[in-house]
């Protein structure tokens, strides 16, 4: 799978953990930054990551920040982003089943790397089972067109 992920300065080092673990899984990531450790603006780089998934460039997306709450916030601003925050993977498995989520997020000051890698395969590795979820997630996107 194509993935793109992004951060603020907050989720440098777990970000670089992230990426190893999803490239030795075999996927391909784009890092949309940021790169540095300098302190900058988490909507940047969830805005950035929210349009690459809209864009079909990526076709999920993951976010970190210091809680996931900020870089989510950005990314679901952004017309067709289900983005949502995942402190463990039986959220983060349902945002998936049920959902259709298309953009994960976590922070960085929340979960430690091991806990982050598990939410992460367990997010990509869940299909969203459609069904009766699918219309609500219908509704979800209606709600967005109304705007
Ligand atoms: O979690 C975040 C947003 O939801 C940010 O990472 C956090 O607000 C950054 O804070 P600071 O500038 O104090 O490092």
């Amino acid at each position: 799978m194509k993935i793109g992920i992004g951060n603020d300065h907050s989720a440098l080092e777990l970000k670089a953990e992230i990426v190893e673990f999803l490239k030795e899984k075999g996927h391909e990531v784009v890092d949309y930054g940021t790169y540095t450790s300098e302190s900058c603006d988490y909507p940047v780089y969830g805005e950035k990551v929210a349009r690459a998934v809209v864009a079909g460039e990526v076709e999920k997306g993951i976010l970190i920040c210091g809680t996931g709450l900020g870089i989510s916030l950005a990314a679901n601003k952004v017309k067709g982003i289900r983005a949502c925050v995942c402190s463990e993977p039986f959220t983060a498995k349902m945002s998936r089943a049920h959902n259709d989520c298309n953009v994960l997020a976590f922070g960085a000051r929340v979960v430690g790397g091991e806990l982050a890698k598990m939410i992460v395969d367990t997010w990509i590795n869940t299909e969203f089972e459609g069904g009766r979820h699918q219309r609500r997630v219908d509704l979800l996107m209606e709600i967005e067109e109304r705007n």
